[in-house]
């Protein structure tokens, strides 16, 4: 039996639906628990500096939950907000002063940023030891290789998400739809790193739907509301939806859409919802990876 039939659905119409806010708080109690030992050993208390530039409302909300979630795993967050017109060399200095502090074990740059600014030079001005997103070209170059270092969190929420219904990857075929930095290329190495045969799809790829159909694993991060329709999705694959898109209904209410017709995989072997999929997992996987940063700064592992 393959990984992907490995599911047991009461109802055969509908898929198993992985919960990830569920497993983003089981994840959250081990992260907690992980910073109270850490805090009770070395008197080191896991910090996270988040950096917001400007007033983008859909930036707002994830930095309000960011910072919330921390403090609720007894872990501390410090908050810098910038005015959306800062000059580049400020926004660097900042990173210089979070990078040389002893009490800042991880430092986040919400993104986007404004066009004034370079994103690339800021994530690269970021000390790779407190790249809790993983964006810095050691980060980057290390998972490329296989040699652990900070893995960025969406990509790592989706492997744990997987980990609950994928008994063994190797061999099995993954297809990724999307080639971001962000998740579309550090998902696909990741799948590769447990011997899956990766594809990796984009928006310039012929014949999409065809080589979705090969899929044991589907990632679908497009950010295109239901591109991933029924008959792409082969019976018993594994989906796992990063798409999140804000869309307004007819009756004026909005909604999150992921990339997937969820409504329509109740053949596959079991799904994540959007929203309360991969969303949370991110969060899971920014504070774990924040104590990670804080238990290596402490030298304990
Ligand atoms: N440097 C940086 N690192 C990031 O990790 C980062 C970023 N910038 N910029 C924006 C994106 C987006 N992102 C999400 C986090 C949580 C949910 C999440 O919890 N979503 C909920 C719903 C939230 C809602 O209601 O809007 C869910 O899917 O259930 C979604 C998206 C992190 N990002």
């Amino acid at each position: 039996m393959t990984a992907a039939q490995s599911f047991s659905a009461t109802d055969p119409r509908v898929a198993r639906t992985i919960d990830g806010r569920a497993l983003a708080r089981t994840i959250g109690v081990e992260t907690a628990r992980q910073a109270a030992e850490l805090h009770a050993r070395t008197g080191v208390l896991p910090t996270l500096a988040v950096v917001l530039v400007g007033e983008d409302p859909a930036s707002q909300v994830y930095v309000r939950r960011k910072v919330k979630e921390t403090k609720a795993a007894g872990m501390r967050s410090i908050e810098h907000r910038l005015d959306a017109s800062i000059a580049e060399g400020e926004l660097l200095a900042l990173i210089a002063s979070l990078n040389a502090d002893p009490a800042v074990h991880g430092i986040l740059v919400q993104l986007p940023l404004p066009r004034q600014i370079d994103a690339t030079r800021v994530l690269d001005a970021i000390d790779p030891a407190k790249d809790v997103d993983g964006f810095h070209p050691v980060n980057v170059g290390r998972l490329s290789t296989g040699i652990g270092g900070l893995v960025p969190c969406t990509p790592l929420g989706c492997m744990r998400l997987l980990d609950t219904v994928v008994e063994d990857y190797r061999g099995l075929n993954a297809v990724v739809i999307g080639k971001s930095n962000i998740v579309g290329k550090p998902v696909a190495m990741l799948l590769l790193e447990r011997e899956c045969t990766v594809t990796v799809t984009h928006i310039a790829t012929k014949g999409l739907a065809r080589i979705v159909r090969t899929a044991d694993i589907v990632v679908a991060a497009a950010g295109s509301p239901r591109l991933v329709r029924g008959d792409w999705v082969k019976p018993g694959a594994i989906v796992i939806d990063v798409g999140i898109t804000r869309v307004t209904d007819e009756d004026g209410k909005e909604r999150l859409v992921g990339d997937c017709a969820f409504d329509e995989l109740g053949h596959a072997g079991a799904v994540t919802p959007v929203p309360g999929g991969v969303g949370p997992m991110t969060i899971a996987c920014l504070l774990a990876n924040t104590v990670q940063a804080a238990r290596r700064a402490a030298a304990l592992g």
